[in-house]
């Protein structure tokens, strides 16, 4: 089956991935290259933040998960923070329950006082949100939403508010584009790295932003790799 390929506007291709294989590119970029998570999540972060720039920067509401897409939100929390963006989070979960890379980056945020509400109602509640930073889910999504997340996705579509989806929009399957349930409608998606299948065809405006992947691992996994950014760290791509 012939590579499909997104386009950037100096039409260079971008080769479109699986989840599958973006979860390959993840293991040699780290197992073989050396390259920490926590590295390719602060470059997503701060792209991340840098869209939200874009929309507006007044205030903004990060909804995070517990995975890697949870962790680049937060990370992108602390980097609107620094920039004085009046910033509210808001958790699928307790804060205690974090594991991993959401904790590492949630506990940096509290020592920077701040803290998350937990649940829909914490969205809705939320005051002055300009913009909400959708970190939910990202290619990690497994079967159909459940709650809360699920609830969660309802209330960030409820605000009405411009959101920048980080990587999938969570609830759409990053291979198949399928909507497993429910899916926030976000107004950009900023995705990592290398287009995923599932976002081929979709309506909001599709910006892919470089995390600091170099080729060799592109090579070693036999995927055809130019130069997408050209001299930026981000770029925007047509399917
Ligand atoms: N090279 C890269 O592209 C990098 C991507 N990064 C980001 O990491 C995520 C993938 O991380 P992973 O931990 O594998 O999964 P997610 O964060 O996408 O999802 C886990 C999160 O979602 C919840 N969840 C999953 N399925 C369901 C469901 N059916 N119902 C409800 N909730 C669900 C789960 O509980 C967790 O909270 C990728 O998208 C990028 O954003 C890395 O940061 C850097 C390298
Ligand atoms: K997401």
């Amino acid at each position: 089956m012939a590579t499909e390929r997104f386009h950037t506007p100096a039409d260079v291709g971008v080769p479109a991935v699986s989840a599958e294989t973006m979860r390959r590119v993840d293991r040699v970029a780290v197992d073989e290259v050396g390259i920490e998570l926590r590295q390719m999540m602060e470059n997503a972060g701060r792209t991340l933040a840098a869209h939200v720039f874009e929309v507006d920067s007044d205030s903004a509401l990060v909804v995070a998960g517990n995975g890697g897409n949870g962790g680049g939100g937060l990370a992108c929390a602390r980097h609107l923070a620094n920039h004085d963006v009046d910033v509210s989070l808001v958790l699928d979960r307790e804060p205690e329950e974090l594991t991993g890379a959401a904790a590492h980056q949630y506990r940096i945020l509290e020592r920077m006082g701040i803290t998350a509400g937990v649940g829909s109602g914490a969205v809705s509640g939320a005051e002055s949100v300009s913009v909400v930073v959708d970190a939910l889910i990202g290619y990690g999504l497994t079967g159909r939403v459940r709650d809360p997340a699920a609830a969660l996705i309802r209330a960030v579509n409820g605000r009405g508010a411009p959101v920048v989806s980080l990587d999938v929009p969570s609830g759409i399957d990053a291979t198949t584009g399928d909507k497993l349930g429910v899916a926030v409608d976000p107004s950009r998606t900023v995705t990592l790295a290398l287009p995923k299948t599932g976002l081929r065809g979709r309506s909001e405006p599709l910006f892919l932003a470089d995390i600091g992947i170099p080729r060799t691992v592109y090579r070693r996994l036999d995927i055809e790799y130019v130069n997408p950014f050209g001299r930026a760290w981000w770029v925007k791509l047509a399917s």
